[in-house]
């Protein structure tokens, strides 16, 4: 078994909360009274990280993920427990944490690189590969008090991954970039990965947790909930935030960070259900999909076809109350979880049509299925319109498996068949 790059062990963290600052100083003048109280940020847990790994840290805002990446950077000193580290750590945490305001750039470039323990010599060889994947021109040489947060973490980002870590913390930040500059990041995350090195990074974008992370962790009001299998631990996740909000009837405590279409899309629901093991089902029963076929098959097999095939994909729906403004709607996902397509009735331009008490529905996708060769999975939704805000009937997740085998003889590469013909013309 190879050694892991991280271990943690029964690693906890208690901050001390003064209600009032004047408490702070009354503690440090009278040490044998309390003046303050204790907060469990995180609860004992433990977990490893293995070489080469990318491990993404999810969980509402005030779980607990930002504390404990900082114990593991080492900025934080834990309550009780262990961290044991392989290497070296570059970690990206806060915004503002790391710069110095008042610097330019190019010192705090020095400077990060002097707290990682790299020498002058070292980082002035690798000065240009900063500048040039921060790509800030000019600013370089101007104060970082001077930057937008989008400069401040691109360059934050270049010293970070350009300082050869073993190991790379980051907290949230690539949120900030732009498109470009997020791929540049993504691409860099996967050339460090197949370099052996090991990821920790906290996002609320669960798409980048699929699409970057080997594993995952669900930390929840400072427990560690759930690791794994990133798309189980996502969908675990998305059952959480929808059970807190199905308990909560109050919109104002909808936490401002958590994920926009999943806090809409939950509004109103109150029943959750686990069904076949990858399958995730919740909403609030007011309607149903009752029966689902896919090529004609049912949901139980794996659904295999060529990337050229046309697929139908039907459902059934139910309504068990008078649904005024009913939505059908169809998701196709890879195996990591990242939306290759979707599209309900409603974003197609169908008229709603009004389902009364005990009506059924027949629905069907005729589907042209042009994704390379793969795994697959298609989720499938009956979601009503009410006040503008989509209300889950039914949801259905990672309902059907599907796989897609290559044609013959073709070794075209990527994730869409855009079945391209080629003309040659030789002249
Ligand atoms: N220095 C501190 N003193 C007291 N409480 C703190 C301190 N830092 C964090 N907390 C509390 O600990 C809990 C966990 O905070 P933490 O920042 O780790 O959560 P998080 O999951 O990273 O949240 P977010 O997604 O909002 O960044 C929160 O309730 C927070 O208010």
């Amino acid at each position: 078994m190879t050694k892991p790059s991280i271990r943690i062990s029964h690693l906890s963290k208690t901050y001390r909360i003064f209600e009032k600052p004047q408490d702070r100083l009354m503690q440090f003048l009278f040490k044998n009274k309390q003046y303050y109280r204790d907060f469990n940020a995180l609860q004992p847990l433990s977990f490893e990280v293995f070489r080469g790994e990318a491990v993404g840290i999810i969980g509402r805002n005030g779980s607990g993920k930002s504390t404990l990446l900082q114990m593991i950077a080492g900025t934080l000193t834990p309550s009780s427990g262990e961290i044991e580290v392989d290497g070296r750590v570059a970690a990206l945490l806060e915004l503002g944490s790391g710069f110095n305001p008042e610097f330019t750039g190019r010192e705090n470039v020095y400077l990060n690189a002097s707290i990682l323990g790299i020498g002058r010599d070292e980082i002035e060889q690798r000065f240009d590969e900063i500048l040039k994947f921060a790509d800030i021109g000019d600013f370089i040489d101007q104060p970082v008090k001077t930057y937008s947060s989008g400069m401040y973490v691109r360059l934050a980002f270049a010293v970070s991954i350009n300082v050869d870590p073993d190991i790379l913390i980051v907290d949230e930040a690539l949120a900030v970039g732009d498109g470009r500059f997020q791929l540049k990041c993504f691409e860099k995350i996967k050339a460090l990965k197949e370099a052996g090195k090991t990821i920790l990074v906290v996002s609320h974008d669960l798409q980048t947790v699929r699409q970057i992370c080997d594993k995952a962790i669900l930390i929840d009001r400072g427990k560690l909930l759930d690791i794994g299998d990133p798309n189980d631990v996502v969908n675990h996740y998305t059952k959480v935030l929808f059970s807190q909000l199905s308990n909560e009837e109050s919109e104002a405590k909808v936490e401002e960070k958590a994920p926009e279409s999943a806090v809409k899309t939950f509004k109103g629901a109150d029943y959750t259900e686990e069904t076949k093991s990858k399958e995730y089902r919740y909403g609030n029963h007011d309607g149903v999909i009752e029966w689902i076929s896919v090529g004609g098959r049912g949901i139980d097999e794996i659904v295999t076809l060529t990337t050229s095939e046309e697929l139908d994909v039907q459902f059934r729906v139910k309504a068990n109350r008078r649904i005024t403004q009913p939505i059908f709607a169809m998701t196709v996902k890879s195996v990591k979880g990242v939306d290759v397509f979707g599209t309900n009735s409603y974003f197609r331009g169908y008229d709603f049509r009004e389902l009364s008490d005990g009506d059924t529905a027949l629905i069907t996708f005729k589907q042209k299925m042009r994704l390379m060769p793969g795994d697959y999975f298609i989720s499938l939704g009956f979601v009503e319109l009410i006040n503008g805000d989509i209300v889950p009937l039914d949801r259905r997740y990672d309902v059907i498996e599907l796989k897609i085998l290559p044609e013959k003889n073709d070794r075209s590469f990527g994730i869409a068949n855009l079945e391209s013909e080629i003309e040659i013309e030789y002249t």
